[in-house]
């Protein structure tokens, strides 16, 4: 590329990123004046934090494992949040099912593939997700890899091995894996818009044609439980309100400013979760809608 095409290429970059500025500190206030319901089936271990963080963050809560409770309640709900950490064998059947059912209502919902990879249940249930996929996947590189691997997005070549519930790959390895999913997601979805958000050091969220990068949080966000699902739960309070590339940049990006903050007072996980919850309170929308975002 000619300097002078590299010029343009960043000032439209520029013009594109003000643009999303504008429209995160619109989701950011819309969430703070309509208290958006963002219904979950999560986990047994993080359910309260993800809970309380949706609370924080200025959305309500409601979580259930009743599989008609989620169809009923998705009707009052802006978007769904669906995290497999913890499953037992009847959500075989069940999560599918709520998945087909969001479906046909066209209702918008999160997934965090939390441990993608690990076990045949798990695999069974994420794999069926690919007829009825969600708007928006959030999860660690390894488990968006994982998710990648087993929709036929990436050669299994490019594919590490399956990790726990902590990643054992870094962001960078998942920016290709996280492209293709946002690409199919976005096929499949009928607005044809949706995002992937890949935790890490430095995160990143992508609609499948423009990666965009959010440095900061904190080191102690990986050492409390949850923060992972709970930015999960935050992020389906966002998609109640906006679109999926705005949704995941802007709960992305208030996860690195509220996780800053709590460093600051914190001193140790459990001072950490506490002050994390009231940052999560206190960041203000400018704050949020200021946060660096890079296309490079
Ligand atoms: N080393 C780190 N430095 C800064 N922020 C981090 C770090 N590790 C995790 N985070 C933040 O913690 C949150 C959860 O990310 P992560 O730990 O990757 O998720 P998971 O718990 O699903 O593996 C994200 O907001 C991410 O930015
Ligand atoms: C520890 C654990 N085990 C099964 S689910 C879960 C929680 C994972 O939370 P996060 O992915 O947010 O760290
Ligand atoms: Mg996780």
């Amino acid at each position: 590329m000619s300097e002078s095409s590299q010029t343009i290429a960043a000032d439209r970059d520029d013009a594109d990123v003000d643009a999303l500025r504008a429209r995160i500190r619109q989701a950011a206030e819309a969430v703070r004046e309509r208290t958006p319901m963002a219904q979950s089936f999560t986990n047994f271990v993080t359910i309260n934090l993800v809970a309380n963080a949706q609370l924080a963050a200025g959305g309500a809560a409601a979580m259930s494992f009743l599989p008609d409770d989620v169809v009923d309640t998705a009707s009052m709900s802006g978007a769904d949040y669906i995290n497999v950490g913890t499953l037992l064998p009847f959500y075989k059947d069940a999560l599918p099912k709520i998945a087909r059912a969001f479906r046909k209502t066209g209702h918008q919902w999160v997934l965090d593939p939390v441990a993608a990879g690990i076990g045949s249940t798990r695999t069974e249930i994420l794999r069926a997700f690919r007829a009825a996929p969600p708007t928006i996947v959030r999860g660690n590189a390894s488990e968006i890899i994982a998710l990648a691997t087993m929709w036929g997005l990436i050669s299994p070549d490019d594919a590490t091995r399956p990790a726990g519930v902590e990643s054992v790959d870094e962001v960078e390895a998942a920016v290709e894996p996280a492209k293709a999913l946002a690409r199919f997601l976005a096929a499949s979805a009928p607005e044809g818009e949706a995002a992937v958000a890949v935790s890490g050091e430095a995160d990143l969220v992508t609609d499948g044609a423009t990666v965009y990068r959010l440095p900061g949080g904190s080191p102690m966000m990986a050492k409390i439980t949850g923060a992972g699902c709970s930015l999960g739960g935050v992020t389906a309070v966002y998609l109640a309100v906006t679109d999926p590339l705005t949704a995941a940049l802007a709960a992305t990006a208030l996860y690195d400013r509220a996780g800053e903050a709590a460093d600051k007072v914190s001193n140790g996980p459990g001072s950490f979760q506490v002050a994390f919850l009231d940052a999560l309170w206190n960041t203000t929308p400018d704050q949020i809608a200021a946060s660096e975002i890079l296309t490079v």
